[in-house]
């Protein structure tokens, strides 16, 4: 990007911009069908205006921020990724298309919203009639038999929460999955997860291309923590947060109707997050005498990865444990997906304030800490806008 300022004029230039390649079929696969229009031009209730179709030059920059008076200049290539939406012309006849929908991970607002929008797009607006959803994550692909969708089975999904398709951690077997995309005949698969599901579609798509298989795959990110690269947030984030307000609006009363009243809360977000507290903690208790002073009350919000370090970890079974119990309680430190497990910072926490106020406030004044740990309250709830869909 070159930018040339002066006072009567702005220039900015748009070079050094990377596009980043999207494989495509028709990359590694010689003989594909020719491009057909899309059948929304033929469809009798949508009628495509000017403009609507996504073409290749659309792009989407990835950092949308710049300094243009050159103080913080960043270097070039800016990266570009291509917009997602739906195509003039497209790759699949709709009656061919055996699609499969598979939602990994833990939970978010509006996965159920996104189910339905993908049923309903492509059964009204594309003609598609072999829409299934597979059961449980990954491990559904190769435990049990794939769900027929249509609209009438999805119409209310999107005032619940969770997934009606249920969900899963771990149980990624790339070849037990790929081998079952296959013999089930599906040639397009919507992939909706979190950062370790994004990073297995990845792999299926590797295996498919390497493969030479006629199959599209799609990820869609679903994050409340927002820990998957690129994207600033997804679906059901704004959801969360507005659900933690209740526990934060808690906390506060709590906190407030008490002599020395501190409303603790902990958050959602992996290790999202705790780089902030781990910047502040050293000055916790300094900084909360001074709130005590001023506000006679205080609010604390902990991330749930921080301050792992400090938190003794749970005593072992047996002093003496063999080599393979000792294995065992590792893996007890891993989910199924091999993330760390947290210990509760908030628990912790709420037992260190008790020990610091007992030791340095020797004059019997009152204090009580209140903690509230909205963990899945905050996303096993229904979006609370609708998350629409239309690309294919
Ligand atoms: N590196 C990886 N390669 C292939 N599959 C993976 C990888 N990491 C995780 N998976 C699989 O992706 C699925 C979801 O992963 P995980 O449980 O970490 O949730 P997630 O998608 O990160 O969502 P959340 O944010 O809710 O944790 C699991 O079935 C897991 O086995
Ligand atoms: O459902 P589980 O396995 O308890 O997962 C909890 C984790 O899932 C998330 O809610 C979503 O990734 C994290 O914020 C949290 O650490």
């Amino acid at each position: 990007m070159h930018v040339n300022l002066d006072r009567h004029q702005q220039q900015l230039l748009l070079s050094d911009v990377k596009l980043h390649h999207l494989t495509h079929l028709t990359d590694y696969l010689q003989n594909i069908q020719s491009p057909r229009n899309n059948p929304l031009e033929q469809n009798s209730f949508f009628h495509p205006i000017s403009g609507f179709y996504i073409s290749s030059t659309d792009v989407i920059l990835r950092h949308i921020l710049f300094d243009l008076s050159g103080t913080f200049s960043s270097p070039p290539p800016y990266s570009a990724y291509h917009r997602a939406g739906p195509r003039k012309h497209i790759y699949f006849q709709p009656s061919q298309v055996q699609a499969a929908i598979v939602t990994c991970g833990g939970l978010c607002p509006g996965l159920n919203t996104v189910i339905r929008e993908l049923v309903m797009v492509l059964w009204d607006l594309y003609g598609v009639r072999q829409i299934f959803g597979i059961k449980a994550g990954y491990r559904g692909f190769y435990s049990y038999e794939p769900i027929q969708l249509n609209p009438k089975m999805v119409h209310h999904l999107h005032r619940r929460g969770g997934t009606f398709l249920q969900t899963s951690r771990g149980g990624f077997h790339l070849q037990r999955i790929v081998d079952s995309i296959q013999n089930s005949g599906f040639n397009q698969v919507y992939i909706i997860g979190g950062v370790g599901t994004m990073r297995g579609a990845l792999a299926i798509f590797e295996e498919i291309k390497r493969s030479k298989l006629n199959i599209a795959v799609a990820g869609i990110p679903k994050t409340v923590d927002n820990d998957v690269g690129i994207i600033d947030r997804s679906f059901g984030f704004q959801t969360a947060v507005e659900m933690v307000q209740q526990s934060i609006s808690a906390a506060h009363l709590e906190a407030e109707s008490a002599v020395n009243g501190i409303g603790l809360v902990k958050l959602m977000g992996r290790s999202t997050g705790h780089i902030a507290v781990y910047a502040t903690r050293r000055g916790l208790f300094e900084f909360l005498e001074g709130r005590l002073k001023e506000n006679n009350h205080a609010v604390v919000v902990v991330a749930e990865g921080a301050g792992q370090d400090l938190i003794p970890p749970p005593p072992i079974s047996s002093t003496s444990v063999s080599e393979g119990e000792a294995q065992e309680e590792e893996k007890k430190k891993m989910d199924e997906s091999g993330n760390l497990v947290f210990l509760d910072i908030g628990g912790w926490l709420k037992s260190e304030l008790n020990k610091w106020w007992a030791r340095d406030h020797p004059k019997e004044e009152l204090f009580t800490v209140k903690y509230i740990d909205p963990t899945y309250m905050i996303r096993a709830v229904a979006a609370n806008v609708l998350v629409k869909f239309a690309q294919m």
